[in-house]
Formats: C-alpha cells, structure tokens, sequence
C-alpha cells in the first residue's frame, strides 16, 4: 500500500529505524479518523510533531570490568513529549538498544502515558550495555558510569526515568544511589525504588497485576472471567512472573514462561510454588528458565530456534495470551496459530509483542486483542503514584495503591471503548481505541499550548 505523504516524510526522516516506523504507522492507521474528522489537529501538525523527540540525548558510557579492562558502551535519553507532564519512562539494557528501538518505546509511551490520565509527560533510554553474565560489582560500576552523565538531564519535574528489560530492583538501587550523591539530594527521580527507601507498594507487581485486571475487564465485556482459562505468557521477568501471580489469584492456569533461550510448558499448570521457583531462578541465582525442569522434571522445555519461522509457545492450545517478553515477538505465523486454535484474547505485557502482519490478522478475526500502551500501562500509572507519595513525603498503603491500580485499569479500558464507539470502530477496537483516546489527551494539550 502506498504510504501517504505525511508517513513517507516521517520514514524519510528516520532511515534504519523499522521499529520506530512500525509504531508510527500502527498509531497513524488508528487515529485518521480522527485527522479527518478535526482539521485542527493537521493544521497544526500535531501527528507530525509527536513523532519528532523534543530532545535525543546520546552519551558515553566508560566503566571498568572485573578484569580491570575499560569497557565504553552507549547512554541515550530520549525526552518524546512533555505536553502532560515530565518525561517519564523507563531505562532499557540490552544489547540490541538503539535510536530505533528507543524511539518506538518512547513514542508508544506518550500514548499509554496519556490512557493513565496522569499528568505524565513521555521518555524512554537505556544504553546497549547486555547485563548478562555480569557481576554484581560490574552491574554497579555501569550503573554508576551511566548515572555519571544522566543524572543532568533528570529532576522530578523534568524527567523521571524507571526500570524496563534489563532494569530491575537491583538496578534502580545503584542509579538512584548514584543520583543521590551527585545532586546531593533525595527526590523521587526515579520509580521503581524498594518500598524501604522511598518506593511504592505494588510498584514491583503494577504492571502484571495490571494487565491481568484489564484482561478481566475484557473478559467482563462477555459475560465471562479468567477462571479455568489456561494462558500462555512469554517472558520470566518482570512483568510475566506479576502477570503468572494474579492470572493464578483469579482462578486461571498459566502453563509457560520463557526467556531468550527458550521456554518450558508446564501442562499441569505453575501454580504459587512453582512460580517461586521461577522467581528464585530470574531474580537471585540469575540463571536460565530451562532449570525449572530440573526441579518439575513433568514440565516440557524448548530450545527457540532461530531458524523457526514461528514460536512453539504459541502454537500451544489455551484460551487467553499474554506476551510479556520483548518487541515483535508474535509473528503473523504465530498469530495463525493462536487464531487456529482458537485462542479468545491476547492481551500483551510487553511494548509492540505483535508484529503489523499479525496486527493485520487479528482485525477482524474475533479474537480479544488489547495493545500493550493501554493493558501495560498499569506499571506507570503505579510510578505516577509513587511520584505523588515522595513529593508529598507519604508512604501509602498496599491496599490503597491496588484500588488505584485496579480502578485507573478499569477507566483506560472504558475510554479506550468509548473513543472505538465514538468513531465507530468496529475491528480492533481496542487497539484503535486506546490509539485515539492517547492521541486526543496529548493532541489537544498541544494545540492548547502553542507552537513550543
Ligand atoms: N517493567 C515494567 O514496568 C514494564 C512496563 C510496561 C511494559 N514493559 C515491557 O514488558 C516487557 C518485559 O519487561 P520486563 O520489565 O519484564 O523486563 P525483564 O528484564 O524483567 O524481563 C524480560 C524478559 O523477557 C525475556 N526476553 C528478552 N528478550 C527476549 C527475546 N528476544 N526472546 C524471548 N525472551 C526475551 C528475558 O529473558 C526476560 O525473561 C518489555 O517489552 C517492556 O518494555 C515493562
């Protein structure tokens, strides 16, 4: 299909970054209703001005390995859009980190940012240094080298980073310790902290929990619930090992998990011991998903195959799909799948898990499929929440920040609704919908604000 003029000046602009096309495209199919309904927002360029960053930062990042060797990898802050708020986004490390991947997160970002109805702005960086294998004193002294330059570019009202792939407890703790000493000053600039020390309850679990209850909410739409249903989740880490807590809490059968080796399918379903186990391989000895069948030996483990053009986990017969790993991890052939066997709803965890060919199929097909800026969205909303707490010098309790969590998940799942009934969208309603609703908050703010 031809591109239209504004898609092919946006692809022009940004050679080599198909991920960051890839979200632009799938955010600019969504809203031309929406362009074509309300001149004002093409008049005044908004859909062209969200895709341009209001600022890149790119940094060096020199440390010192075990082996007293210099190591030099690569920082980045991407500052997306402060229309709403501060930027706010989490940091990604991981080897395949760049413009394009971090442009995509942060751009999908400003959407989910929005659906919170928080007064968040969008960010997203990170740096290609790959975590794995690497000592805890050598996670520190990257942490440290990294914050070294980040830290001038951050405030709690101008940009409050959190964790993402490769970013966990341990490592938020090494930042804001880093942050601390440099700006001799104790501020909730970063999210995600230990409830000890300036932390949230429910922050660790937010966006798990959350996606679980927006899954509940599209169930609810028929009359239906998560009970007896087996899911299929990807992923170990953060998000999966909340999603595989609260899909067992409301009575469903999680059967996988995974990591980028491979994954392990546990017909039997993982129940509240084996997920500790899970939890005691990914987050203490740092070790690989194929050891669960060294204690579940009844459990199946699948090396992935990087000559497959498709992924055995989901080809496995369930009823809900939460993909909670990494980008464009579901391809169309893994969607057939899903659809072949009649899979009812995907709800993803992670950021853009469904490629735009297997976007394109589940139009239409009847499956439930809600796009991880408004089913993940539960894990910044919970940041905004920890960010109230510091400036306000409160610490709440772990039942108060669920109640918001589970009530902020409901109010994105009726707006992301009510914009598809709006606009009278009847496929995909609610990527669609969440697209739009995201569009209008920031849009509107932007034309309210002037040409800044
Ligand atoms: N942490 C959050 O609060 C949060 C919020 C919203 C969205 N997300 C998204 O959720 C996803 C997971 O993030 P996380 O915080 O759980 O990170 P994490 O580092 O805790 O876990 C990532 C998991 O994905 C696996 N993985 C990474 N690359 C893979 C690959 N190529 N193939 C298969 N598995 C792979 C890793 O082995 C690990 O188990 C990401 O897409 C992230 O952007 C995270």
């Amino acid at each position: 299909m031809a591109k239209n003029e504004v898609l092919s000046r946006i692809t022009k602009r940004n050679p080599n970054q198909p991920e960051f096309i890839q979200s632009v495209e799938e955010v600019y199919d969504s809203v031309k209703p929406v362009l074509d309904k309300h001149s004002i927002y093409r008049d005044l360029k908004i859909f062209e001005r969200m895709t341009e960053p209001e600022r890149l930062i790119s940094f060096r990042v020199n440390w010192v390995d075990d082996n007293n060797e210099i190591q030099v990898n690569r920082g980045y802050r991407v500052q997306m859009n402060s229309s709403l708020g501060p930027f706010k986004g989490g940091l990604r490390f991981h080897p395949s980190v760049n413009y394009s991947i971090l442009k995509f997160l942060a751009f999908e970002q400003t959407f989910k940012n929005a659906l919170t109805g928080m007064p968040l702005g969008s960010g997203k960086g990170g740096s290609d240094f790959n975590p794995k294998g690497k000592s805890k004193d050598e996670i520190m002294r990257f942490c440290q080298a990294f914050m070294n330059e980040l830290f001038r570019h951050l405030g709690q009202f101008t940009d409050i980073p959190a964790g993402d792939i490769g970013v966990g407890g341990r490592e938020i703790g090494y930042l804001f310790g880093q942050y601390k000493k440099l700006q001799n000053e104790f501020t909730g600039v970063i999210t995600g902290k230990n409830v000890k020390w300036g932390g949230s309850w429910v922050r660790i679990e937010a966006t798990g929990f959350g996606l679980i209850y927006f899954a509940c909410n599209m169930l609810g739409e028929k009359n239906d619930s998560l009970k007896g249903k087996r899911c299929l989740v990807s992923g170990a880490g953060n998000v999966a090992q909340h999603a595989i807590e609260k899909i067992i809490e409301m009575g469903g059968t999680p059967v996988t998990a995974s990591d980028s080796s491979g994954f392990i399918y546990d017909e039997e379903g993982i129940d509240e011991k084996k997920l500790k186990v899970i939890m005691d391989i990914k987050n203490k000895r740092r070790g690989r998903i194929k050891e669960y069948i060294d204690e579940f030996p009844n459990a199946e483990y699948h090396e992935t195959s990087k000559n497959d053009d498709y992924n055995e986990l989901w080809n496995i017969p369930a009823d809900c799909a939460f993909p909670c790993a990494t980008q464009n991890e579901i391809n169309d052939k893994d969607v057939k799948n899903l659809i072949d066997n009649k899979i009812q709803l995907i709800a993803e965890g992670a950021n853009m898990p469904v490629t735009s060919e297997g976007q394109e199929l589940l139009r239409g097909s009847g499956v439930m499929y809600a796009p991880g800026k408004a089913s993940n969205a539960g894990g910044v909303a919970v940041s905004s929440i920890e960010m109230t707490q510091n400036r306000m010098g409160e610490s709440w309790t772990r039942e108060k920040v669920n109640k918001q969590l589970m009530k902020i998940m409901n109010t994105i799942h009726k707006d992301c609704l009510e914009a598809a009934k709006e606009y009278n969208i009847k496929d995909s309603i609610y990527l669609d919908g969440a697209n739009i609703a995201g569009f209008i908050r920031v849009g509107d703010a932007m034309v309210e604000q002037g040409i800044v």
